[in-house]
């Protein structure tokens, strides 16, 4: 029988007797997209018992070749309409199955995506990370990771909003919450529904705080082995925006919401041995192996960047003096740096502060493992750690722009030699398309700086 990841999880055995008395009545299926969403299927429970369970369920082969607002696009080796747009299969993953209470008597169950003749599909974000956790695997190590997401609340629907033309919205704090009890005190029924819910899905709630933009929250959870925590990630994202939307408000994930603080996903990453063993610590003092990772971290950030920061908006983000990092340096402590390093002991970890709030974690956490371990395969060399003030540091630039971004990682002899090329030409090509899509738009800015004056 397959481990459970805890007792909030269900076995398969458990969620077929649970249906079989009618106390769920809904399994959701899906599967992460390139966006980082969830895609899949609300299928009736009898359904998913008698048919999908035994013989499977399947999903058109669009959903890993289409933008964010679900267009067909062109550029997609895997999916087009020459090659008639045909299915993808799911493969329930018995692992996450989980009770979703914010729905009436529904479950969930994350997929990983097979083609018809069951061989895997590469471009798949679980099916990347799951490739890179392999190659930890093999060494007898695991990594064990964090992802700490910040969103913006809004007084409004989700429906309003859009029909405000995202304009004049209200956030649900009118001045800066940073750690203010207050500030979340205003804002509890939607905190706390969100913890409750995402507690009773399986996932270990830490707690939540205010931050600093104006209705700028954070709801923290602890560390898992990193596939874990990006099934949970993807999970919580979605239903934090349902429970949101049942009460009448909004929150958005978007890197950069105005021209305030963005919204970051710090990353904590460490490696241990497959039973617990610590590999980053040692005799009180952080271990070579730890500091290579680091290393390899750093010497792979422009590589890296397009899956740290995969839209336009990402790159907004990275302003001097936001926290939010511009520079590739590291730093004991130092919320200035690319990378910081936290803990000592069992704690000792790295923390990534490059990602956005809108990043896909299966593919930042590829990337860090991809790059950790280029720094251990080539034994780098740490440089010493910056101090003071890394924005004012001179040190070399995280890729400011997208397009830099996109070229970084396509011409990487890294991104190739762990991810494959199949797997770079179609993020790449992603990349493409929302260039694309940006070039062709005119902005408000656009209008407001130029209508008249120009
Ligand atoms: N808590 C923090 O360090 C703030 C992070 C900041 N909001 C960012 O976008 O990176």
């Amino acid at each position: 029988m397959t481990e459970l990841r805890n007792n909030r999880h269900l076995t398969m055995e458990r969620l077929l007797d649970l249906i079989g008395t009618a106390k769920v009545d809904t399994v959701i299926v899906a599967f992460t997209d390139m966006q980082g969403r969830l895609q899949g299927k609300r299928l009736h429970g009898q359904y998913f018992k008698d048919v999908v369970v035994p013989h499977g369920t399947e999903g058109c082969n669009y959903l890993l070749a289409v933008d964010v607002e679900m267009n067909t696009v062109d550029g997609y080796a895997i999916s087009s309409w020459e090659k008639g747009y045909g299915d993808m299969e799911f493969v329930l993953d018995e692992r996450t199955i989980r009770l979703l209470s914010h729905l009436p008597a529904t479950a969930m169950v994350q997929c990983d995506l097979v083609w018809p003749d069951h061989s895997p599909v590469v471009q798949s974000p679980r099916t990347i990370l799951t490739s890179q956790l392999d190659r930890v695997a093999e060494r007898g190590w695991q990594a064990l990771a964090g992802t700490e997401l910040e969103f913006i609340a809004f007084d409004t629907t989700y429906e309003a909003a859009h029909d405000a033309g995202y304009r004049d919205l209200r956030p649900v704090n009118q001045y800066n919450v940073d750690y203010s009890i207050l500030g979340t005190s205003r804002v509890e029924p939607l905190l706390r529904e969100i913890r409750n819910t995402m507690y009773a899905a399986g996932l270990d709630v830490e707690g939540a705080k205010g931050e600093c933009n104006f209705g700028q929250h954070e709801v923290g959870f602890l560390y898992a082995d990193a596939l874990t925590t990006a099934d949970n990630h993807a999970v919580y994202k979605n239903v934090a925006k349902e429970i949101a939307a049942h009460q009448g408000k909004a929150i958005t994930f978007m890197a950069k919401y105005n021209e305030r603080e963005g919204s970051s996903c710090h990353i904590h990453l460490s490696l241990r041995g497959q039973d617990g063993e610590l590999l980053f610590w040692k005799d009180g003092a952080r271990t070579p192996l730890y500091d290579q990772f680091v290393a390899g971290i750093l010497a792979t950030v422009a590589d890296f960047t397009l899956l740290y920061a995969p839209n336009i908006n990402s790159y907004k983000r990275f302003a001097d003096g936001s926290f939010a990092p511009t520079t590739i340096a590291w730093g004991l402590d130092n919320r200035t740096c690319a990378v910081r390093l936290v803990g000592h002991g069992a704690g000792a970890r790295m923390e990534n502060r490059i990602p956005g709030a809108d990043v896909n974690p299966y593919l930042a956490l590829a990337a860090m493992v991809a790059g950790g371990l280029h720094g251990i395969e080539n034994e780098l060399e740490l440089e010493p750690p910056l101090e003071g003030n890394a924005y004012t540091s001179g040190r070399p630039k995280v890729p400011h722009t997208m397009q830099e971004a996109r070229e970084a990682f396509s011409s990487s002899a890294i991104a190739r030699a762990t991810l494959g090329d199949e797997v770079v030409d179609h993020y790449a090509n992603m990349a493409d398309v929302e260039l694309a899509a940006y070039n062709a738009a005119v902005t408000d800015w656009e209008l407001h700086r130029g209508f008249e004056r120009l």
